[in-house]
């Protein structure tokens, strides 16, 4: 498998996805083949990777690689979790600004110590539209949700998102240590194993 469409309109992830795949498998974007993005209909992680790559597969004829992803905040119950990337659609608002205007908001006040959270990827890989057996690989990355946004690096709520391992934020962090660490690296490094890469 030396070509895989990568089933995500999410520039971040594709550029993430790709140095850590290294050379040995490109990843195309779904872009060259289709814009129309597949409602996430799902009501778990899982599912809504499983209905991106299997789109994917269908509209490229390659085999597909989908990541669903989020963030789980304690305090919110695990809120916004598969509803992640909509946060803020509730005020009539879209994209990373908004979603992280949302959180902070939300947790005004909230200590500290009640600020734990979790980043969670689900990586999805077919091999073709109706394969039976997805190869499903998951990771979970350890952090706090600052009052403040910090850092220039990464993608979406990355500026919240303070690592207690690495003393700084996940956009503060080299872009080669969060693909060593992040949630995305550790699906990846399972996925790999799976494939024997
Ligand atoms: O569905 P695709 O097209 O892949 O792109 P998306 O951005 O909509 O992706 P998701 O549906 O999986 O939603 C993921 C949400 O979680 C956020 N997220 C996921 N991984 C992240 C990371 O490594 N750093 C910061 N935010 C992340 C991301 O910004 C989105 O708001
Ligand atoms: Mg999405």
């Amino acid at each position: 498998m030396k070509e895989l469409v990568l089933a995500s309109h999410n520039p971040g992830k594709l550029k993430e996805l790709q140095a850590m795949l290294g050379a040995q498998v490109k990843l195309r974007s779904i872009a060259e083949f289709s814009q129309v993005e597949p409602e996430e209909t799902g009501l778990s992680f899982i599912e809504n990777a499983i209905l991106k790559a299997r789109h994917a597969a269908e509209v490229s004829g390659l085999p597909a690689l989908a990541d669903d992803s989020g963030l789980a905040v304690d305090y919110l119950g695990g809120a916004p979790g598969i509803y992640s990337a909509r946060f803020a659609a509730d005020e009539g608002a879209k994209g990373d600004a908004a979603n992280n205007a949302k959180l902070l908001r939300v947790l005004e006040g909230v200590p500290e110590a009640e600020r734990g959270a979790q980043f969670v990827c689900v990586l999805a890989l077919m091999r073709h539209p109706t394969d039976p057996l997805p190869l499903v690989c998951e990771g979970l990355w350890q952090g706090r949700i600052l009052s403040q946004a910090q850092g220039q690096h990464g993608f979406g709520y990355d500026p919240l998102f303070w690592l207690e391992e690495h003393q700084c934020s996940s956009a503060e962090l080299a872009p080669e240590l969060k693909n060593q660490h992040s949630h995305r690296a550790l699906a990846m490094r399972l996925l790999k194993q799976r494939l024997g890469l």
